[in-house]
């Protein structure tokens, strides 16, 4: 089954149309990473797919229209982490994280047992049971990331949508966070959506890699067919070599380009 398609996808802001002609299909339990230059439009697709932009085009989500679900709907079926949230710093991470359980409460029901339960192995999953019931406002910036995402993650939707779910992690941090939201893909059957500018993650965790740059797709496939040297260097202005490592997994390496006439040798 299709859990989000998008077709002739079209958006921007207060008329400057920054997404264009987008149409792509994320089959359900499989991953899709977006990637593409600084200002390409990743952050502004993946906000059209979460129903908080509106855009012309079809955006289905478990066949139904973005923009036909309702608060409540939405915040059951997808979990978004955006690049940047504002934080209310004065919650601790436990209470932060119990926010995600929201969708899933009764009118003027509180969180349980049941919710305190899955907050706990979220936060035992991320590392950050030490830091329970350290206030936000406190936290390192990696830290924070890693809260933001246990809220997402607390709220259990099938569709995850998260931008940039690595910056600021170290590679320890940012391996364990992919490994624990491909864990969620292989075991729980959640879709994932996810902006990515480390090519060597997209290349290794992605089913689907899509391209984007000025707005539009400038290749969509799988990993490889996508992150070729070439593209790099037409898309990104990026001198790199395509590696194959361990167990045959791609890594993206960028290549300092020959020293030229201006630099002098070391
Ligand atoms: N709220 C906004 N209002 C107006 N323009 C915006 C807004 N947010 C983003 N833009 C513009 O839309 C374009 C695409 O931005 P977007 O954040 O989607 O790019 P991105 O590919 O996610 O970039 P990055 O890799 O730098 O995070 C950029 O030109 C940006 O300046």
């Amino acid at each position: 089954m299709t859990a989000l398609r998008l077709r002739d996808v079209h958006a921007g802001y207060g008329g400057r149309e920054v997404v264009r002609a987008v149409s792509v299909e994320v089959p359900d339990g499989s991953w899709l990473a977006i990637v593409g230059p600084n200002g390409a439009g990743k952050s502004t697709l993946l906000k059209t797919m979460a129903g908080l932009l509106p855009g012309s085009g079809e955006a289905l989500i478990d066949r139904r229209p973005v923009n036909s679900l309702s608060r409540r709907e939405k915040a059951r079926l997808i979990g978004y982490a955006p690049q940047d949230p504002v934080l209310p710093g004065g919650l601790t991470v436990t209470d932060y994280a119990l926010l995600g359980r929201t969708p899933h409460l009764g009118p003027l029901a509180r969180e349980g047992a049941a919710d305190l339960s899955i907050v706990d192995t979220v936060l035992g999953r991320l590392d950050l049971t030490a830091l329970a019931s350290r206030r936000l406002r406190t936290l390192s910036g990696g830290e924070r990331q890693r809260a933001v995402l246990a809220r997402v993650l607390a709220q259990q939707a099938g569709l995850l949508l998260l931008d940039e779910p690595t910056t600021g992690l170290d590679i320890g941090h940012a391996q364990a966070m992919l490994e624990l939201i491909d864990r969620l893909r292989r075991e729980d059957g959640a879709t994932i959506v996810s902006t990515l500018h480390d090519l060597t993650f997209a290349a290794q965790y992605a089913d689907q890699v899509l391209l984007l740059c000025a707005g539009e797709v400038a290749a969509g496939g799988k990993p490889a067919e996508v992150l070729t040297a070439e593209a790099l260097a037409r898309y990104y202005g990026a001198a790199a070599d395509i590696l194959t490592a361990g167990h045959g997994e791609l890594v993206v390496a960028p290549v300092r380009p020959a020293p030229s006439a201006g630099r002098p040798p070391r």
